[in-house]
């Protein structure tokens, strides 16, 4: 199973200063070189954390892992992502007040005008995921729009604050993964998973890679970015051998 890691939040504590440090594309060295398969990041339209010129840097840096680029499907995007051209494109949806990501795409009512830009973004090299809730109807227009993959929307699972919701949860994940591999969807997830809750998802057979941020940003305080990274491998590494 492949790590992506995704450095947004530490381009959040640099711009908590306006200032230079730390610097996300250093961080996605160390991460690079701690064993990550991908650099994840978030171009967010209101430029809260990741910087046009971070993408840009990450783009000359990084090059023996993809970068995968996460981004809402506007004009503005669009075309910056055709001139950086990342591996691959996560499309996700966006709010200026949310704090984080709060649920997955709507891909069911944008299914048409999301097709065509895909298909621009595809026309140009650029592999594409649609970052969605587990939902059938999510991946059967998913299937629709002609992406290849989709990443499956961890939070509802990671936020749960009962055992019984949070096996609920999982449960959603575990059924709409078959889904989504029996339609020939490759199958990410991602999103508030954490070296306590990761384990239970990564076993999922069906999943081939996990993007993680803020949990692996926020430890690395304590325990350096290379530390944080080779954990979460360790982890995830181990949760699939058990399988
Ligand atoms: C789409 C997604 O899940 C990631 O982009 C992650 O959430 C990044 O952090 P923020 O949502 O805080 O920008
Ligand atoms: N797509 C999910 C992602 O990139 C990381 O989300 P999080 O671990 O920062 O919540």
């Amino acid at each position: 199973m492949r790590l992506g890691v995704n450095i947004d939040h530490i381009a959040t504590i640099r711009q908590a200063r306006m200032t230079y440090e730390p610097d996300p594309v250093k961080g996605a060295l160390i991460a690079q070189d701690a064993g990550a398969d991908q650099i994840t990041f978030h171009l967010r339209e209101d430029r809260r954390h990741i910087q046009d010129e971070d993408v840009f840097r990450l783009r000359c840096t990084i090059k023996r892992i993809p970068l995968n680029m996460e981004m809402a499907p506007t004009e503005e995007m669009k075309k910056i992502a055709v001139e950086v051209k990342p591996e691959r494109v996560t499309l996700v949806p966006e709010k200026r007040e949310e704090i984080t990501t709060e649920g997955g795409l709507d891909v069911v009512s944008m299914k048409d005008f999301l097709k065509d830009f895909v298909s621009e973004l595809k026309s140009k090299g650029i592999d594409v995921a649609l970052f969605i809730d587990p939902d059938a109807d999510q991946i059967d227009a998913s299937v629709y729009v002609g992406v290849d993959a989709v990443e499956l929307h961890t939070g509802e699972y990671a936020n749960a604050e009962t055992e019984k919701r949070k096996m609920e949860e999982l449960d959603r994940i575990k059924k709409a993964s078959v889904y989504a591999k029996e339609k020939n969807l490759k199958v990410f997830a991602g999103h508030g998973l954490t070296y306590t809750n990761v384990q239970p998802v990564a076993a999922v057979p069906e999943i081939e890679e996990l993007n993680i941020g803020h949990s692996i940003i926020a430890n690395s305080v304590f325990w350096g970015l290379d530390e944080a990274v080779r954990k979460m491998k360790r982890l995830i590494t181990q949760a699939r051998t058990k399988l």
